[in-house]
């Protein structure tokens, strides 16, 4: 360890100069080329026994390849998908390979222990943790326990909170316009849900705080951005490389701040536990972050550790929801002839429940019988999410550990697998006329058979539908995604109608890596609903 530090302070001062003389850019280049290079060199010798794809020729260097799967992943994975779906391949993105499973393999990588194969290794590993200051996240389950033991066989008393809050935030974030209004409808969703995630996770303190709402939201943006140019340099770099990434500087100022409110609202739980304990009746509120601390293993309730984690839950939860809410949106209005057909589901459940409006979530038992109305809805959502997926290598596993899957297919440790959700879906094996969008889909296979009534929703996972992963690994949090993506909806279009601006269709997808997003220009025009 002294001795690695020694070599590392003996190699910076050099490169610091060097740097200063070229200039980050020039300096920049000159440590790509030197990584390319040194990449080729040691590349791992032991690497799964399945095709690489993606090259043009025998010719292309690799890291040409990696560089075109930067923005080209779709096609890359979707012409691999074409001639080899039935059997393992490799696809290349900058700092590691992916062998991709055909979605027969799906049920045997289910049984495999999360032990041998870790999601959380895979998707906080593409964070970068140990240099994002989220290292606290990678040893401990805890924020994935607070979710999947305290959130979900509760579900519907987190739901009510989060939703009431937004008695504080709708008139804030959404426009009320009675003419036609340009809206950027994906940055309102990712408001709405950084105030309902910020009361369940933390409570009004971090629901009511603009400055928290604003860190949360733009944590994601940062972090992804940081661990992107981080991860275009081989590890060895990592030491010198990060100092040159001003987003990893904006993402060490939010946790700081995360770290200064953690610090406060810890201390006011200790107080209270106090006071508590000397008799006191103390009416506090029930968040997550209180379920971590009352759970967590000393070592795990330091203020960064949960810190980080809070950063980490927002990041998982805020713009994947606000995503797939702004695609059902775009959906709409690239199909108008659904808004009719939802507005009565809605408007038929308000006139027995009562409008879906601040006190929906005020009385009882409403929000859960309003979800498990809002039945249309549900499907429309499902095949919004099968053609606007957020990521199209999903799920992701990490082997921490050799495995030898059927076929003789051998997974060296270290290797990670993914699935091509998106050709997936897509594949007429899978779903018939694939490329037709058919808002009643899964609502009509729901309908066909009383035994089926309870299946085909929106946030259960299935082989033909992997938009939260799958298995015992798959989204914790997908039950309050769709229950509260449902009630926003509802909500939306109840109240307003909504179209593309003039010479606007369907917003082109963009790719990074394996992430989609629509394009940030996007816009929707919505405006008040004229009621009779
Ligand atoms: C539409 C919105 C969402 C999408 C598309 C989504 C998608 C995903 C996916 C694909 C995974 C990995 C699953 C796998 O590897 O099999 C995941 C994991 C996770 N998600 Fe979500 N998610 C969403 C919303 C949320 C929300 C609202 C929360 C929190 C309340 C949340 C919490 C988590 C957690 C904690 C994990 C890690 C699970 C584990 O490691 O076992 N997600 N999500």
């Amino acid at each position: 360890m002294v001795k690695n530090t020694l070599q590392l302070c003996l190699l910076w001062e050099p490169l610091s100069s060097l740097v200063d003389r070229l200039g980050a850019f020039a300096s920049t280049a000159l440590l790509l080329v030197i990584s390319w290079s040194l990449s080729v060199i040691f590349w791992p010798t032991e690497r799964p026994n399945a095709p690489v794809a993606g090259y043009r020729s025998m010719f292309e260097p690799s890291f040409l390849l990696k560089a075109r799967f930067i923005r080209n992943a779709n096609k890359i994975i979707g012409d691999a998908y074409k001639t080899m779906r039935d059997r393992p391949f490799v696809v290349r993105r900058y700092d590691l390979d992916f062998v991709v499973l055909p979605v027969k393999y799906l049920e045997e990588i289910r049984l495999i222990s999360y032990k041998k194969l870790s999601s959380r290794g895979a998707q906080v590993g593409n964070l970068v943790p140990d240099w994002n200051g989220l290292d606290g996240v990678v040893n401990s389950n805890l924020h994935v326990e607070a979710v999947r033991r305290h959130l979900n066989p509760d579900l519907y008393k987190y739901v009510d909170y989060g939703y009431n809050e937004l008695a504080h935030g709708w008139a804030d974030e959404v426009p009320r316009t009675d003419d036609w209004s340009l809206t950027n409808i994906e940055e309102v969703m990712r408001r709405l849900m950084a105030r309902i995630t910020a009361k369940i996770f933390m409570g009004d303190t971090a629901s009511r705080d603009p400055s928290w709402i604003n860190i949360s939201v733009g944590f994601s943006v940062d972090l992804f951005e940081s661990s992107f140019g981080i991860k275009m340099f081989p590890p060895w770099t990592y030491p010198f490389i990060v100092w040159l990434i001003p987003a990893r500087y904006r993402v060490r100022r939010q946790l700081a701040a995360t770290r200064q409110m953690v610090d406060k609202l810890l201390q006011r739980l200790n107080d209270a536990q106090a006071r508590r304990r000397q008799g006191e009746t103390i009416d506090e509120e029930d968040t997550l972050l209180n379920w971590m601390v009352e759970n967590g293993k000393p070592w795990e309730n330091t203020v960064p550790q949960m810190a980080a984690r809070l950063c980490v839950l927002a990041m998982a939860s805020i713009h994947t929801t606000a995503a797939t809410l702004a695609n059902v949106v775009y959906e709409l209005c690239a199909h108008p002839e659904w808004i009719p057909v939802l507005q009565e589901e809605i408007d038929t459940i308000a006139q027995d429940l009562g409008k879906p409006d601040d006190n929906l979530a005020s009385e009882g038992s409403t929000s859960k019988q309003w979800c498990e109305r809002l039945e249309k809805l549900d499907s429309f959502i499902m095949e919004s999410q099968r053609h606007n997926p957020v990521m199209i290598l999903n799920p992701q596993r990490l082997a921490t550990e050799p495995i030898m899957l059927s076929g003789g297919v051998y997974i060296p440790a270290g290797t990670r697998l993914a699935f091509a959700n998106h050709e997936h879906h897509m594949d007429p094996r899978t779903h018939p006329d694939p490329a037709v969008f058919d808002p009643l889909r899964s609502y009509r296979k729901r309908h066909a058979a009383a035994d089926q009534r309870h299946l085909h929703l929106a946030d259960q996972t299935h082989p033909s539908a992997l938009s939260f992963g799958y298995g015992n690994q798959a989204c914790a949090g997908r039950h309050f995604a769709v229950a509260v993506m449902k009630l926003i909806m509802a909500r939306m279009l109840y109240e307003f109608d909504f179209r593309f601006p003039e010479g606007q269709g369907m917003p082109e997808n963009r790719y990074v890596d394996e992430n989609v997003y629509k394009d940030l220009g996007a816009r929707v025009e919505m405006k008040r609903r004229a009621r009779g």
